[in-house]
């Protein structure tokens, strides 16, 4: 039966499907671990293909510092990031409170201490963040994908990068042009963006301030 605030999408606070647990057995970090998911988050079978290239991609996170897995649904991407960093601080944010109840288990059970669930009202404002790995949720459509972006991504430190991977069917190549855009409409967040990588469908962009 659905709540009144329920909804039947994952990018919600309170997923409408049923709250199933299940253990998956994926690789992260290198390591072949068992993680806890459920019904109502992203891709709860299996690493989401675009989250597989973005990882595949991405260099070692910065040692030190605070990290951000920007949608960190039951946390491939975070747990990747606490586990290669283990003296960073990582910041796992999403809206949907099942996710961080899994990116929360997840991380108690893999050791990944160094991991902070977190829904995004809840990260200190004055964080500065060393670098972002997002597979961002272009689901929610344009107007409310610019608008994270636009809050989160200035957050970077002065030296940071942000990794995002999306589907070139999903907008990938205006998303790139609107994250470099200083046009003087403000349309645009004028940062210097380079596609670092195109493949199986997705292209993972590096975005420096
Ligand atoms: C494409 S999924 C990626 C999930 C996970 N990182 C993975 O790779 O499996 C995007 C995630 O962003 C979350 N999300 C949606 N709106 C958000 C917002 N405003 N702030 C933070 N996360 C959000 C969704 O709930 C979803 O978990």
């Amino acid at each position: 039966m659905h709540t009144p605030d329920a909804s039947d999408h994952y990018f919600t606070a309170r997923p409408a499907s049923a709250d199933e647990r299940r253990s998956v057995a994926v690789q992260i970090a290198g390591r072949d671990v068992t993680v806890e998911t459920a019904g109502g988050v992203f891709s709860p079978d299996h690493v989401d293909l675009g989250t597989q290239v973005l990882l595949r991609t991405v260099p070692g996170p910065p040692a030190t510092g605070d990290l951000l897995d920007l949608g960190c649904g039951w946390g491939p991407v975070g747990l990747t990031l606490a586990l290669s960093a283990p003296d960073a601080r990582v910041w796992a944010v999403d809206v949907n409170e099942r996710a961080l109840d899994l990116v929360r288990r997840n991380a108690a059970r893999l050791g990944a201490s160094n991991l902070v669930a977190a829904r995004p009202e809840e990260v200190p404002a004055d964080v500065r963040f060393a670098t972002v790995w997002s597979n961002p949720p272009v689901r929610i459509g344009k107007p409310a994908l610019h608008a994270l972006l636009a809050d989160w991504l200035p957050r970077l430190a002065p030296d940071g990068d942000a990794w995002l991977v999306v589907g070139k069917n999903l907008g990938a190549d205006p998303l790139q042009r609107w994250l470099a855009s200083d046009a003087p409409d403000g349309a645009g967040l004028g940062l210097s963006v380079e596609r670092v990588a195109s493949a199986k469908g997705f292209r993972v962009l590096r975005v420096r301030r």
